[in-house]
C-alpha cells in the first residue's frame, strides 16, 4: 500500500509526580500561560498521583487498532509518539528511521481543525523530522474526522447511554463541551474564505450530528479548561458557569458529552467528573458524563478506515458539508490559511 508504519500522534501526559511540572513547561513553552495557572493545573494532576490517564488510554487504543489492522489483513506496525511527553515524537521518528521505515501515515488523536488540534501536530511532525535529519521518513498526516459517521455514531451511543443512566428523563438537558481556545485562535483557524472559526464551527457541527442521531432536539455547546490571562477572550460559556445558568432556568438533570476529546484524559476527569459534577451536585442536579469514543470498538474501525480511505484515494465518508481538511505531507500546511495560530499580542 506504499506505507511502512502508522504513527499514533498524541498530546502526552505525565506518568508520575516528578514529571508534572516539566510536562506543563513543555505544553506551555512560549505561550504566555500565567505561572499561577500552571501551579493550579499541576494540582489537578497531583490529585491523581501525578499520573495522567492519557498515555495508558493511547496504548489501549493502539492495541485495539493493531487488532483491527490484523483482522483486516493490513501489515502496518503502529508507533506511538507525543508532542509534550515521553514517548516524544522526535524519539519515535528516530526509532522508525532506525527500523528502516520510509513512509509513514500519522493518526493525530484530535478530530478537529484549529491550531492546537491540527496545525500544532503538523509542527510536531516538522520538528521530529528535523531532529532526525536528512533521511527522516516521509510522514503523511490523516484528515480531520469530526464528521465521520463512525465517530458520530460512537458518541451518539455514549450520549444515549448517559441518558439511560439518569433514567431517560425527558427533562434532561444535553450539553456538549470542547476545550476552549482564545477567540483569536478560533478566528485564525480558517478557512479564510469562510470567515474563519473552523474549530468552533466543526464542534457545533459534530454536536448537531450527534444530537440528530441520538434524537435530541435541544442541546447546548459550551467550553471547558480555559487558561491564559483573564483579559484575553476565550470561547465561552464555560461548562461550570453554564450549569449555574441552567440551574437558574430550572433545569434539574444534565448529560455532559465531551465531544471535543477522543479519550478520558485529565481535562475530562478533572474539569468534568470533578468540577462540573460537583457544581451540579451543589445545585441538586442529576448529572451524567457521557463516555469518550476511544473505548468504542468503532473507534479502531474508524482509524483503519481513514488509513484505507487515504491509500485507496476513496471518497471521504463524512456527514457534514464542510470540506475535508487536515491531511498534510511532512507537516506542510494542508492549505493556505488552514489552522493558523492566533496572532499573539507583542509582550
Ligand atoms: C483545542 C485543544 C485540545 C483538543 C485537541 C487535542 O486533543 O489535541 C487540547 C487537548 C489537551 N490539552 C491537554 C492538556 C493541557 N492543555 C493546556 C493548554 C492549552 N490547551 C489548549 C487547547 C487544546 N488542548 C490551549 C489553547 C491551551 C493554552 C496554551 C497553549 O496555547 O498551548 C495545558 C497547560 C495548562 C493549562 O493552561 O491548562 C495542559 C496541561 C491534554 C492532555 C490532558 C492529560 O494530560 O491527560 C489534551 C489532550
Ligand atoms: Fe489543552
Amino acid at each position: 500500500m506504499g506505507y511502512d508504519a502508522l504513527l499514533w500522534l498524541s498530546f502526552g501526559g505525565p506518568e508520575g509526580p516528578d514529571e508534572v511540572m516539566p510536562f506543563l513547561e513543555n505544553v506551555t513553552r512560549g505561550r504566555g500561560v500565567p505561572r499561577e495557572r500552571l501551579l493550579e493545573v499541576a494540582e489537578h494532576y497531583q490529585h491523581f498521583g501525578g499520573v495522567s490517564p492519557i498515555n495508558r488510554l493511547n496504548r489501549a487504543a493502539i492495541a485495539a487498532v493493531e487488532k483491527q489492522l490484523a483482522a483486516e489483513g493490513l501489515d502496518l506496525p503502529v508507533y506511538f509518539g507525543n508532542r509534550n511527553w515521553q514517548p516524544m515524537v522526535e524519539d519515535t521518528v528516530a526509532r522508525m528511521k532506525a527500523d528502516g521505515v520510509r513512509r509513514v501515515l500519522a493518526f493525530p488523536t484530535s478530530a478537529y481543525g484549529g491550531y492546537s488540534a491540527c496545525r500544532q501536530y503538523d509542527e510536531d511532525i516538522v520538528r521530529a523530522r528535523e531532529a532526525v535529519g536528512p533521511d527522516a521518513p516521509e510522514i503523511v498526516k490523516l484528515r480531520q474526522f469530526f464528521d465521520h459517521p463512525l465517530f458520530v455514531t460512537a458518541i451518539a451511543d455514549a450520549v444515549r447511554a448517559a441518558h439511560a443512566r439518569l433514567g431517560d428523563r425527558p427533562d434532561t438537558r444535553t450539553v456538549f463541551t470542547a476545550h476552549s481556545v482564545p477567540v483569536s485562535a478560533d478566528v485564525a483557524s480558517g478557512p479564510p474564505a469562510e470567515g474563519g472559526r473552523r474549530y468552533s464551527r466543526q464542534i457545533a457541527e459534530a454536536a448537531r450530528l450527534v444530537a440528530a442521531e441520538a434524537g435530541i432536539a435541544e442541546y447546548d455547546v459550551v467550553w471547558q479548561s480555559r487558561s491564559g490571562p483573564p483579559q484575553v477572550p476565550w470561547l465561552e460559556p464555560d461548562i461550570v458557569d453554564h450549569l449555574d445558568a441552567l440551574h437558574a432556568d430550572g433545569v434539574k438533570s444534565v448529560v455532559v458529552s465531551p465531544i471535543g476529546f477522543v479519550s478520558d484524559h485529565l481535562e475530562v476527569i478533572w474539569d468534568l467528573d470533578n468540577e462540573a459534577a460537583e457544581r451540579a451536585a451543589e445545585h441538586g442536579m442529576a448529572f451524567a458524563r457521557a463516555a469518550t469514543p476511544d473505548v468504542d470498538p468503532r473507534f479502531a474501525e474508524l482509524v483503519v478506515e481513514l488509513v484505507r480511505e487515504h491509500v485507496s484515494a476513496a471518497p471521504a465518508r463524512k456527514l457534514s458539508p464542510f470540506s475535508a481538511a487536515g491531511c498534510s505531507v511532512n507537516g506542510a500546511p494542508c492549505s493556505v490559511g488552514c489552522c493558523e495560530p492566533a496572532k499573539r499580542p507583542a509582550r
